[in-house]
C-alpha cells in the first residue's frame, strides 16, 4: 500500500499510509518508536489499520449504525496534497473529500486536510474539517494515538485530574459524571473513558519518568478566518486488556501489555459547522526522556 515517509535531518522520521492517512511511525531518533502498532494489524486496504492513529470521522462509536464504527475516514484512500521541507520542519499534507461512496452514508460535502509536521523534537498532526455544503452538518473528530509502552503495569498518565468522565466500561447511566480524582492514573484494568478534559496536555509516565506528552487543542474557523478555541476537547483512555484483545482479530492477546491509547478529539456531543466553517482538531506528540 502506498505510504509516504518523513525524514527530518536531526533523524527524526515518521511513516504515513495514504490508506486511512494513517499515521504508523514516529521515531525522534532512530532507535526510538513512540507509537504503538499491533503485529497482526491487516494492511489490506480494507481494516483500519490496528495501531498508530487512524483518524476517527464524522462518527466516534457507532451511533449511526449505518456507518461503521468510528466512521470512514480511517478506512478511505487519502491523497498525498503537498509536501514541505523547511529549515525546522518536514511536511505532509493529506486530502479527503466526499465521494458517492460516503455521500450514501453521510450525505454531506466536506474537505478533510490532514497535515503532519515533524521538527527534530515533535510530530504535530493537525486535522481540518471544512463543511463544503450548503447545509450545516453535525461531526466528531479524533486522533487515535496508540503509544506504546514496555510493561502497562509501570504506567501513569497525568493531567486528567479534576476533569468528569464517561466510564464506556461501567456503562451505566449516571445522574453526574464522575470526576478524576487521581493525579496519575495507572491501568491496570479494562480501561475506556471519555474524558471531558480541558488540560489540553496529557504526560505519559513509565517507572516514574515521563516519556511522552500529548499536546492538543481544538477550535472552529469561521468563514472569516477568525477562530473560536473550543474549551474543553475531550480525551479518551483506552486499553482493552484481557478479554478485549482476545476478540480482535487483529490485536495479539497479549500486546495490551505495551500500548495505551490516548486519544484527543471533540467526541462527548456532535458538533454543529456552518457551511463555510471548519474545526481544527490538532496534537503535538512530544517525546520526553
Ligand atoms: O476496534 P476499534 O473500532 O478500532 O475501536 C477501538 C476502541 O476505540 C476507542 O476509541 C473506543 O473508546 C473503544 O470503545 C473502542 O473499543
Amino acid at each position: 500500500m502506498p505510504r509516504v515517509l518523513l525524514k527530518h535531518k536531526a533523524g527524526a522520521t515518521a511513516e504515513v499510509y495514504n490508506f486511512g492517512a494513517t499515521l504508523t511511525s514516529y521515531k525522534p531518533t532512530p532507535e526510538r518508536e513512540v507509537l504503538f502498532v499491533s503485529h497482526k494489524a491487516l494492511f489490506d486496504g480494507q481494516k483500519a489499520i490496528r495501531g498508530g492513529v487512524p483518524l476517527v470521522f464524522p462518527q466516534f462509536g457507532q451511533s449511526k449504525k449505518e456507518m461503521a464504527q468510528h466512521g470512514f475516514a480511517r478506512t478511505s484512500h487519502w491523497e498525498l496534497s503537498d509536501t514541505a521541507v523547511t529549515e525546522d520542519v518536514v511536511r505532509a499534507v493529506f486530502h479527503l473529500t466526499d465521494t458517492e461512496t460516503t455521500r450514501m452514508l453521510w450525505p454531506f460535502s466536506f474537505l478533510l486536510s490532514y497535515t503532519l509536521s515533524l521538527t527534530a523534537q515533535t510530530l504535530t498532526t493537525s486535522l481540518r474539517i471544512e463543511n463544503k455544503g450548503e447545509a450545516p452538518f453535525e461531526a466528531q473528530a479524533l486522533l487515535h494515538t496508540y503509544l506504546c509502552v514496555r510493561d502497562i503495569g509501570q504506567v501513569a498518565l497525568r493531567g486528567f485530574q479534576h476533569h468528569p468522565f464517561v466510564d464506556k466500561v461501567a456503562a451505566q447511566a449516571v445522574e453526574r459524571l464522575p470526576t478524576e480524582t487521581r493525579d496519575s492514573v495507572n491501568i491496570a484494568q479494562e480501561t475506556d473513558r471519555v474524558y471531558q478534559t480541558g488540560a489540553n496536555e496529557i504526560t505519559l509516565l513509565e517507572r516514574g519518568a515521563e516519556r511522552v506528552k500529548v499536546e492538543y487543542t481544538a477550535c472552529t474557523v469561521n468563514r472569516d478566518g477568525s477562530d473560536e478555541a473550543l474549551p474543553h476537547p475531550d480525551c479518551v483512555l483506552w486499553n482493552p486488556w484481557v478479554q478485549k484483545s482476545q476478540a480482535m482479530a487483529d490485536f495479539g492477546d497479549r500486546e495490551f501489555e505495551e500500548m495505551v491509547c490516548v486519544e484527543p478529539g471533540i467526541v462527548s456531543e456532535f458538533y454543529s459547522l456552518a457551511p463555510g466553517q471548519a474545526f481544527l482538531l490538532e496534537q503535538t506528540i512530544r517525546p520526553l526522556g
